[in-house]
Formats: C-alpha cells, structure tokens, sequence
C-alpha cells in the first residue's frame, strides 16, 4: 500500500489535511465544511468560512494545455469489468492507425489503471521535461498517462480520498505536455465518483465532445447505466451513444453465435429505445479479447477478420461521423 513514489504527483499536503473526508464535498460546494462528511475534517472550518471558494489557480492552466486539443471524449461505464478499458483502447488504436491523427489516452481510473498493460506498456515509466509530464508513447501518434507509470509494482494499492484524486487529475490536464492531440480519450472509474466529478468540473471550460457509455446486456448492468445517463445529463455532458459489450459470443471454431445473457441480450437496444440515446453497435463476446488485453497488443491487428474487430470498427467508425457532424 503506498500514496505514490512520484511526488509531483501528490498535490499540496498543505492544502489537504490527512483526514480529509472520504466523501469530501469538494472545497467549491456550498456544503464545503458544512456536510456531514466534514466533520472532524481538520479543513472544515476554513471551507464553511467560504474562504475556499477562490477560483481555483489550476483552471487557466487547464484551459491553455486543453486548447491544443481538438475533441475530449469521455469512456463511462456504470458497472466494472464491463469493458470500458479495453474499448478505450481499441478507440484508441483504431484512430492511430491513421498516422495523421494524433491520439492521447488519459487513464483516470486511479485505483485500477489497466490501460497501462492492456497497451503493452505496463513497464514504462513518466518522465518531467521543461515542459511538463512526458506521456508514455505506444506509437508516435498514440500518448497516454495513468497513475499506473508510477507505482512501483502492479500489486501496489491506491488509496486516495477524493481530494487527492482530485489533484492527480488536475496535474494530467494542466502539467502533461500531450501536445497537439486530435483525440483525448479519457477512461474512467466505474460508476460516477470523485474522478467523474473533477473531469467534469476541469473540462467545463475548455469543452468535452460528449461520452460514450458501455455496458454489458444484463439488466444489472443496464440500470446502472441509467445511473450514469442521469449523471450525464445533470452536469450537462451529451452521451454520444451507448455500447452493449459481451453481447453473445461467436465460436472461433463454427462461427456459431450463442446468447451467453439470454434472455437480456439487446438490452442496451432497449435503453436506446427508451431513452433516445443512439446505440453505437454491440461487441461480441471473443476470448481473444482478453488474452489480447493481456499482451498488451492490437486486438484490431491481431484479429482483422473477427466478427468483434468489425463490431469494433463499426461503431469506431460511428464516433467519428458524430464527432465530425458536432465539429
Ligand atoms: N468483448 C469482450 N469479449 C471478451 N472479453 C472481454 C470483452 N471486453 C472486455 N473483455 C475482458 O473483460 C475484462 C474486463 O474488461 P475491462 O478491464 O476493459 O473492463 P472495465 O469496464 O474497464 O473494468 P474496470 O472499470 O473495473 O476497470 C478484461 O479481462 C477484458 O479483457
């Protein structure tokens, strides 16, 4: 269990006392030191006098890094282990094989980062340079960040309160020199937390194209996608469409396809029904996935001819035409 071994990445132990709540309204609330969270926070009292709700210094930064790029897409999910990751990196891979296009995958899932070993670059390490954080190439055109460069092992544990996410996420928008950047792909946590909450909150300014959510066919994991609609719409983020992951599986041997969540299967078709939300496209079930995950290389490559690649490239291809129309 460590806080991190890369102290650029801790924000200011000043500003957040050791016992920050974990359900810290945040210091720009107007339930700053005055929630039920806050008690016996060693902050409470200075953020019920207001005195916190300065406009924060990291926003200007923000928005200057933020201008050199073109669309910011988010990747939410309402359950984990639906997928979310490994589509964040096919998108991702997808939109770098056009070497015009320049691609940043920024992995704001604090306490599991797999975008790391799902991209094959699990060893690799982020190094300062003059003009901020250098990201972590898988390709020229393809750059990423996650909290996961910076842990000394796989097994080690974040346990951060939301403060201090709050700021690792703020140093990967203002201090990460990502350059011009086409594409920013941001791969959340699960559900909607403290991470989702400061995207939203950094991002306002400079603008988020809209999100993408994926889910699984059954009904557990469609109510919680609802969750996330909600979330969406109450912070005024559009959700570029639904994806419905795991969705029956394809036999490598007899290209048979089975409904694994049967009868849910087309659920996401449902919801897409029932709440206007375009469905992008389903991804099939496809062992391959994962052991391709595991390697850390190009489902998309290793897999041209799959029924999952061109559900993939489908709804890949999908994203960029409403990306294109709102441009
Ligand atoms: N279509 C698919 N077919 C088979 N396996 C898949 C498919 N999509 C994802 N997987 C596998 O499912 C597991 C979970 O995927 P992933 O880590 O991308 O989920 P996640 O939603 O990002 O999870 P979390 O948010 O909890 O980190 C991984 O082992 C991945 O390889």
């Amino acid at each position: 269990m460590i806080e991190t071994q890369y102290s650029p990445a801790v924000p200011d132990p000043k500003s957040i006392p050791a016992n920050a709540p974990e359900h810290c309204p945040g210091t720009e609330s107007d339930q700053a030191g005055k929630a039920d969270a806050c008690a016996g926070c060693d902050n409470k009292d200075v953020c019920a006098s207001g005195a916190t709700k300065l406009p924060d210094p990291a926003l200007p930064l923000i928005k200057r890094r933020m201008a050199g790029v073109k669309h910011k897409i988010l990747i939410l999910s309402g359950k984990g282990g639906v997928g979310k990751s490994t589509f964040t990196a096919q998108l991702g891979w997808a939109f770098a094989a056009d070497e015009d296009i320049q691609t940043g995958i920024m992995d704001v899932d604090i306490c599991g980062p797999s975008i790391p070993t799902i991209l094959g670059i699990a060893s690799e390490q982020v190094h300062a340079s003059s003009s901020g954080w250098s990201p972590v190439y898988v390709q020229d055109n393809m750059a990423v960040m996650s909290v996961g460069f910076m842990l000394p092992t796989s097994k080690d544990a974040i346990m951060w309160r939301g403060p201090k996410k709050n700021g690792l996420i703020s140093q990967f928008l203002k201090d990460v020199d990502w350059g011009d950047l086409d594409f920013l792909l941001i791969d959340t946590p699960p559900g909607t937390s403290d991470e989702h909450l400061s995207i939203v909150q950094y991002l306002k300014e400079s603008g988020i194209d809209g999100a993408i959510l994926i889910t699984t066919p059954q009904e557990v994991a469609i109510q919680d996608v609802r969750r996330e609609i909600d979330f969406c719409r109450k912070v005024g983020i559009r959700i570029l469409g639904l994806v419905e992951n795991m969705s029956g599986f394809v036999c490598p041997n007899c290209k048979g396809e089975s409904q694994i969540f049967k009868p849910t299967t087309g659920g996401a078709k449902k919801l897409s029904e029932d709440t206007g939300i375009p469905l992008l496209g389903a991804v099939p079930l496809d062992p391959r996935i994962g052991k391709s995950a595991d390697y850390g290389v190009s489902f998309l490559d290793e897999y041209p001819d799959s029924p999952a690649t061109t559900a993939y490239l489908d709804i890949i291809d999908r994203v960029k035409e409403i990306i294109d129309d709102n441009s």
